[in-house]
């Protein structure tokens, strides 16, 4: 199994670190423009290999394709990462740019690649990898919503002073500021449902910490987060290398599930080999949809600023 990194910044090195720190991956490649930075993580990471325990080979590459040939997955994290005060939306004039033509030089490489995009506004930056590479839609996956989900797990055990593995919960929409949709509704504490516990204030509260928790990291940092984002790639990369057919919330091409079209938002799907496997249609009930519906606008208005 080899797994390309696209951006040996922040995210693309943390993703690299937990998929070798889990073994399961024989390759991975981390490629970069900046000249010896690549292969200068790579080195370092593989010298905690002895130290953590994995066999995994990284190797990096000074944006030279060719080594990144044959991969099986390919993970796209290069462009820049917002600043305090910017919305993700903002980047899209250098992103764009970047991503559709990372997206076409891993291909050429490894045609059979499954791609899984993190460059933000991800959302839109999926939507593009789908619109320029005419790849289907099982190969092409937007992460946010993994992420996403793991921020409200956190926020509402924070609100239940519980463990963390005690609750379970999922994002789904669009990955912005205002577009993500947690669904409190659903989310348990060893399987009763929060609202048991929690006031419909606090679950108010949850949510909108949530969805501001990128821009919240944001402000602290300087920059964007890292260790929980490719912590989550990671997932995404060991469901589908290994097969495991675990749900995730992923952003994926919509051709009427949920009663959207010709956009990439997050929703449940199922995560194996093939990459998304299957897309889960779940009942939403008529507040959830407004939301969802309202998410989509925010993500279609996005795309409209594509070249495409
Ligand atoms: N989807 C998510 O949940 C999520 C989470 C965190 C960050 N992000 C996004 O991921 C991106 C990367 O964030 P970061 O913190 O790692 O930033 P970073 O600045 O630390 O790293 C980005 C890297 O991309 C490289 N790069 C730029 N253009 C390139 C190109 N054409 N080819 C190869 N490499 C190139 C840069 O040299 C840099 O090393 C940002 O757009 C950020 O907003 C998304
Ligand atoms: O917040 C950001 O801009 C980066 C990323 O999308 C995140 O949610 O951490």
């Amino acid at each position: 199994m080899k797994v390309t990194i696209v951006g040996a910044g922040a995210v693309g090195a943390s993703c690299a670190d937990y998929i070798a720190s889990k073994n399961f991956a024989s390759e991975v490649v981390i490629l970069d423009i900046k000249e010896g930075v690549a292969e200068g993580k790579a080195m370092d990471l593989m010298q905690c290999a002895s130290l953590n325990g994995f066999d995994t080979r990284i190797s990096g590459s000074t944006n030279d394709y060719s080594k990144t040939a044959n991969s099986d997955i390919a993970v796209i994290t290069s462009g820049i990462p917002r600043k305090p005060g910017m919305t993700r939306e903002e980047l899209i004039g250098i992103n764009a740019g970047i991503v559709k033509s990372v997206a076409a030089n891993l291909l050429e490489h490894s045609p059979e690649v499954i791609l899984i995009v993190v460059s933000n506004p991800m959302d839109t930056m999926t939507y593009l990898v789908h619109k320029t590479t005419g790849l289907p839609k099982n190969r092409i996956i937007g992460m946010g919503g993994a992420l996403d989900s793991a921020r409200f797990k956190y926020r509402l055990a924070e609100a239940l002073e519980a463990p963390i593995s005690d609750v379970d919960g999922m994002v789904i929409g669009g990955h912005s500021d205002t577009g993500m949709v947690p669904l409190t509704r659903h989310a348990t504490r060893n399987s009763i449902a929060v609202s048991e516990f929690l006031s419909e204030e606090r679950l108010d509260q949850v949510a909108a910490d949530t969805k501001v928790g990128g821009a919240t990291l944001t402000k602290l940092l300087g920059t964007s987060a890292w260790y929980a984002p490719g912590a989550a790639v990671s997932g995404l990369v060991q469901a589908i290398a290994c097969d495991q057919k675990k749900m995730f919330p992923c952003s994926t091409l919509l051709e009427g599930e949920y009663d959207l079209n010709d956009l990439c938002i997050g929703v449940p799907v199922i995560l194996g080999r093939g990459g998304i496997e299957k897309i889960v249609s779940i009942e939403l009930n008529e507040a959830e949809k407004a939301k969802m519906q309202e998410s989509a606008a925010g993500v279609s208005k996005t795309n409209g600023l594509l070249d495409v």
